[in-house]
């Protein structure tokens, strides 16, 4: 059974759809990065895969039961406001996150806390860092022993060092576990570093789905002479030009014509074109 499928989900707040239309299915054990630009959808994406926004059209199952009400009990989600309880200290945080859980193992998180820097068991969860909050959340998240971990921007106020402690944790958790992962982030080489899928929404639609190799593959970056762009041939995702020059994303390129130069795009520049087109098609 797949960790999660979204059939023909949307979500529409007053007259404005932030999802509309998304159709994917999540390979299990594979560690997905949810891109896109800000106000994209990916939120609302992850909040209705944790049953806490209720989808207006389709919906979106895990492990083969609708999510729309209620979080499965194999899912763990942390959403970007963390939803910790600030006045008590991690330890008391640990016994009270794992008595509204059946399956919780306080080993697990100690487990974790353990690899990471300096958290204080005995501090008040209000008294901690942003960053550490953080790693406290992603610690409980897998207190739950998840099948499917579904992260908000769980990188977005750690430092670097924190970054590279969580990363760690979050690829000895998929070792280890064998655990799905479903992650968004705008920070594309920390992602590159541990996701091997993609999906990327604008505009509350799935614009690029799959294996993150694949999709590269998929994909050519052209430089040529901005005066002969005819003899391109492919689906074009976005340019940049300048009055000699022209910088193509392509999509099922066929062979780079003479005169150019064709290389296979990395994460971040095939992100950037998406991003770009995006962002031209709103003008
Ligand atoms: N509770 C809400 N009520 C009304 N509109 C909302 C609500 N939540 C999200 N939206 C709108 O839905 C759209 C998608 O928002 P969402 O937060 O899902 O995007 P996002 O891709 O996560 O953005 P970011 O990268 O900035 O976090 C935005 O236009 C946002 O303003």
């Amino acid at each position: 059974m797949n960790p999660l499928t979204a059939t023909a989900v949307g979500k529409r707040y007053r007259s404005r759809w932030a999802v509309r239309d998304c159709s994917f299915t999540i390979p299990e054990g594979k560690v997905v990065a949810l891109v896109g630009p800000n106000g994209a959808g990916k939120s609302t994406l992850l909040g209705m895969a944790a049953g806490i926004v209720r989808p207006t059209t389709g919906g979106l199952s895990a492990f083969g039961t609708p999510t729309a009400g209620r979080t499965h009990p194999d899912v763990s989600y942390l959403g970007q406001n963390r939803s910790l309880y600030h006045d008590l200290t991690v330890r008391e945080l640990t016994r009270a996150v794992g008595s509204m859980n059946d399956r919780w193992s306080t080993d697990r998180v100690h487990e974790v806390l353990g690899l990471l820097t300096g958290v204080d068991h005995d501090a008040k969860v209000g008294t901690l860092s942003a960053g550490t909050r953080t790693q406290v959340a992603i610690a409980m998240a897998l207190g739950r022993l998840p099948r499917l971990l579904l992260l908000d921007e769980p990188l977005s106020d750690l430092d670097p060092l924190a970054r590279d402690e969580t990363l760690r944790i979050i690829m000895t958790e998929v070792a280890d576990r064998g655990t799905t992962v479903v992650m968004s982030s705008h920070l594309l080489t920390d992602l590159r570093e541990v996701c091997d899928h993609i999906l990327l929404v604008d505009e509350g639609r799935v614009q690029v789905d799959g294996d993150i190799e694949e999709v590269l593959a998929r994909h050519r970056i052209l430089v040529g002479p901005a005066a002969d762009e005819s003899s391109v041939e492919g689906t074009l995702v976005s340019a940049t030009r300048t009055a000699r020059q022209s910088t193509l994303l392509l999509r099922e390129a066929a062979p780079t014509p003479k005169g150019w130069e064709g290389t296979e795009p990395d994460l971040e520049s095939l992100v950037m074109g998406y991003l770009r087109a995006s962002r031209e098609r709103r003008r």
